[in-house]
């Protein structure tokens, strides 16, 4: 028997619970019931809406996208229709996404000033998004808000499937299985199967397809026979397909959580809770490493090819000294050349004994100048902060 969630342990962060699935399959009502279900249990939740052209939304947002873009003035503004609309707004408030995360985090995490650990404000942060599937999900922005999203606090997705749609042939079983695979496999977060309206039709049958691969080639033999007796089923190569298919998807089965839920009367919303309270454990034990390897590996990148750049700049600026002093004197040939000529020879000394000569001096005198440059400005940006601290960890190297 499921239960209920937990109360909140100090200092945990809460869980973001992104919304997704095909249009019509009860996002939204689902968002709704889960909504009220927290507010009844005294634990309720931060909610963001990313759909910009839902008219209006059954439950009440904290953030919502249409606050900021207008989903209709950005369709006329640069002449699109209704999905390059959805994908420019999400653009256009990806672009904040830093003030959105800020928000989150203010609002969301526990205070790091307090003296003893506090739990956070609130325990879940539920996101909605545009009926439009792909649009969310294969745009750049619907990575970027996700990733972004993931890099804060742990994050899990429910795809939300119409179970009545879904159970009523194979390959429609099938064919949004691979939608989730797809969408797992895109977003690499942790995926809970919401089966959606089970007041209309149980998913036990859905559920044990997934369970046992030898119901679903049962259920698909059964189509076979319907057809060749005039019914809707499978044949040749599309049943053997999808035969095939049953068999390889059983690793991906395994790696999700499956409930049954009636948006409608809050049946099985208690299950739910207990699958994302076990998809936090798990974000955090595969995902959150993973994403912090690669955050490490971009910092790495980032950092390598700086010290490549600066090491370059360097090697610039001792080549165009050497080509200078390297380059044959030319014979003057008028008295004002010789005089310049000369005055250039004393400039030239002066600047060598300052440098201390040779090329190791030179570049140390410069780095220096550079760092004395940088410790004399009183309003240091971020980039010279870092290549300050580049020619302190230089220098610290060289000694
Ligand atoms: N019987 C029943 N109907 C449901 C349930 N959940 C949603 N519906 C109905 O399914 C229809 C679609 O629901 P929405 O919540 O608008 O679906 P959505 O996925 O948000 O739709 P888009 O915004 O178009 O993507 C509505 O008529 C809902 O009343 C449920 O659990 N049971």
């Amino acid at each position: 028997m499921a239960t209920a969630p937990s109360a909140a342990s100090p200092g945990q962060k809460p869980i973001s619970v992104v919304c997704v699935g095909m249009a019509g399959s009860g996002k939204t009502t689902f968002m709704q019931r889960i909504n009220s279900y927290l507010h009844q249990k005294r634990e309720p939740p931060y909610v963001l809406n990313l759909d910009p052209a839902v008219r209006s939304t059954p439950y009440e947002s904290n953030i919502d996208i249409r606050d900021s873009v207008n989903y209709k003035e950005v369709m006329k503004q640069y002449n699109l229709g209704p999905n390059g609309g959805i994908i420019t707004s999400l653009n256009l408030f990806a672009t904040k996404i830093d003030q959105v995360l800020g928000l989150l985090e203010k609002r969301c995490l526990p205070d790091a000033s307090a003296a003893t650990p506090t739990k956070p404000p609130h325990k879940h942060i539920l996101l909605d998004t545009p009926g439009q599937i792909e649009v969310f999900v294969w745009s750049a922005s619907g990575s970027i808000l996700l990733s972004a999203l993931a890099s804060s606090f742990p994050t899990v997705l429910a795809y939300i499937i119409d179970t009545p749609r879904t159970t009523s042939s194979t390959s429609t079983f099938m064919s949004n299985m691979l939608y989730a695979i797809s969408i797992m496999y895109k977003t690499k977060l942790p995926m809970i199967l919401v089966f959606n309206k089970t007041d209309v039709k149980d998913p036990s049958e859905s559920i044990e397809w997934m369970r046992d691969f030898e119901s679903f080639q049962a259920a698909l033999r059964r189509e076979e026979e319907t057809e060749t007796e005039g019914g809707a089923g499978g044949t040749g190569y599309m049943s053997s397909l999808l035969n095939s298919m049953s068999l390889v998807l059983e690793e991906f089965y395994n790696n999700l959580s499956v409930v049954g839920v009636s948006s409608m009367t809050g049946d099985g919303v208690d299950d739910f809770f207990a699958a994302v309270e076990s998809k936090r454990a798990e974000f955090d034990a595969e995902y959150a490493p993973e994403l912090q390897r690669r955050r490490a590996e971009r910092e790495a990148e980032k950092e390598g090819n700086r010290e490549k750049e600066v090491e370059r700049l360097m090697k610039d600026m001792g080549v165009s000294e050497k080509k200078a002093k390297g380059k044959p004197r030319e014979e003057p040939e008028t008295v004002s050349e010789a005089e310049e000529m000369s005055d250039d020879d004393d400039v030239g000394d002066d600047s060598e004994d300052e440098a201390n000569t040779g090329r190791g001096g030179a570049e140390s005198g410069l780095k220096q100048r550079y760092q004395q440059a940088l410790q004399d400005s009183s309003s240091m940006s971020a980039e010279d902060a870092s290549f300050a601290k580049y020619l302190a960890a230089a220098r610290a190297n060289q000694s």
